[in-house]
């Protein structure tokens, strides 16, 4: 199984966009895919319980059937630090309940299961642990996506560091633009390239407004998944 987790330069980066993406990349090569959000926080109140777009979108883009609580098992409505939602309703987010989450979906034997975070790479979950703490049971190959912006270059080498240091392998990283009039945009790749020791699975152009709806087969037309090996 690919154990693949996506993390990014910051939140709204373009994670989920990614992920799914990568998704149907590996349901194009007839891989049995899984996507799981273990935490969420901005989330759509309805009749069956608070329902998350990240989540949603992976359902949608796994190719085996699950369920919207099997996908996101912890989730709350307003889109802030998780942790500080969980606090604001009684709740404490406990590593126990991720990587049981996480274990009953590597119980289904999919090739890939992949993983998107919250934010970025050092989440925290609650007040004492971040997310690569959890992380570290799971023992995940992990992804970033880089959001090109001014100030990426700061947070990709950060994150970078930061993995590798806790012990992480990187499996790769993309470059996703978030818009269509970033200066020096070419050169901001170069440095990155020149920077990050691991593969550049793909660059996504900006795909105008409600990307995440309508964009995911060009998404996916971008990135080779085929060095990021499913035993
Ligand atoms: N390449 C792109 N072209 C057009 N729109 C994009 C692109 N990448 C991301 N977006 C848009 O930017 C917004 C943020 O992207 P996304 O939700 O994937 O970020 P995220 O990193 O998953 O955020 P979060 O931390 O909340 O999980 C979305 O509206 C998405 O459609
Ligand atoms: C609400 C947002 N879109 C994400 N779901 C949560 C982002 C948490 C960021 C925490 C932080 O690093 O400050
Ligand atoms: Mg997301």
């Amino acid at each position: 199984m690919l154990n693949l987790f996506v993390t990014g330069t910051d939140t709204d980066v373009g994670k989920t966009l990614i992920s799914t993406g990568l998704l149907e990349a590996f349901n194009r090569l007839n891989k049995q895919t899984i996507g799981y959000k273990p935490i969420s926080a901005g989330c759509e109140q309805t009749e069956h319980g608070l329902e998350n777009g990240d989540a949603k979108a992976l359902l949608q883009h796994s190719s085996v059937a699950l369920t919207l609580s099997q996908v996101n098992p912890i989730a709350f409505a307003p889109p802030i630090a998780p942790h500080i939602a969980a606090e604001q309703v009684g709740q404490t987010i406990t590593a126990c309940e991720i990587i049981a989450g996480w274990q009953a979906l590597a119980d289904l034997q999919p090739d890939v299961l992949l993983t998107e975070g919250a934010g970025g790479w050092q989440l925290p979950i609650n007040n004492q642990q971040c997310l690569p703490e959890v992380l570290s049971e799971l023992k995940p190959r992990v992804l970033i996506v880089v959001g090109m912006r001014l100030g990426c270059l700061n947070h990709s080498l950060l994150t970078v560091d930061a993995i590798k240091r806790q012990g992480f392998e990187i499996a790769g990283w993309v470059a996703n633009h978030l818009s269509t009039d970033m200066p020096v945009a070419a050169e901001n790749l170069a440095t990155l390239k020149a920077f990050i020791d691991a593969p550049l699975i793909g660059e996504v152009p900006y795909l105008g407004d409600n990307a995440q709806s309508t964009a995911v087969e060009r998404v996916a037309d971008c990135l080779d998944v085929s060095g990021l090996t499913v035993a």
